[in-house]
């Protein structure tokens, strides 16, 4: 079965809607393999997020992510990455589509309550930069 790696924000672990957002993933058919509650060091954020490296936005990007803890998870299920993209909506919220993740909980782009996994290929490797093969069941 597809698995994908997905992220709960600080802005949405600061706003008390961990519960909500898993509820979206398990309402929609897919299963929580692996989870924790993790505080991102600089450089867990900006390793995680090397390929942003270039981006003008890149520091904003890692400060944000170590503002505060987030809530790390392995989805699986039939498709699941391209489900748990469908589910989160939009990087900007204001682009999300109503009833999506970040439509309903995310402030701003840069304050968007969830990261997924773009393509498997990522999937895989982001899955293994948070969890060993043992955590995951
Ligand atoms: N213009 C921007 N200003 C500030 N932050 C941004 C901007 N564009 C993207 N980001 C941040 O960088 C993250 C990665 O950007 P990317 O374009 O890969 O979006 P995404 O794939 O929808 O998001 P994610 O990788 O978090 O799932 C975004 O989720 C957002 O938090």
């Amino acid at each position: 079965m597809e698995q994908t790696l997905s992220i709960i924000k600080p802005d949405a672990v600061k706003k008390g809607v961990i519960g909500k957002i898993i509820d979206r993933f398990e309402s929609n058919g897919l299963r929580i393999a692996a989870m924790k509650k993790v505080q991102l060091s600089e450089q867990d954020a900006a390793e995680f997020y090397a390929v942003h490296k270039e981006r003008p936005f890149f520091g904003e990007l890692v400060e944000f992510m170590t503002s505060g803890p987030v809530v790390v998870m392995v989805l699986e299920g039939e498709n699941a990455v391209a489900k748990n993209r469908e589910l989160m909506g939009a990087t900007n919220p204001k682009e999300a589509a109503p009833g999506t993740i970040r439509a309903d909980f995310a402030e701003s782009i840069d304050a968007n309550a969830v990261h997924g996994s773009d393509s498997l290929e990522n999937a895989k490797i982001e899955i293994a930069f948070f969890f060993a093969k043992r955590e995951i069941v």
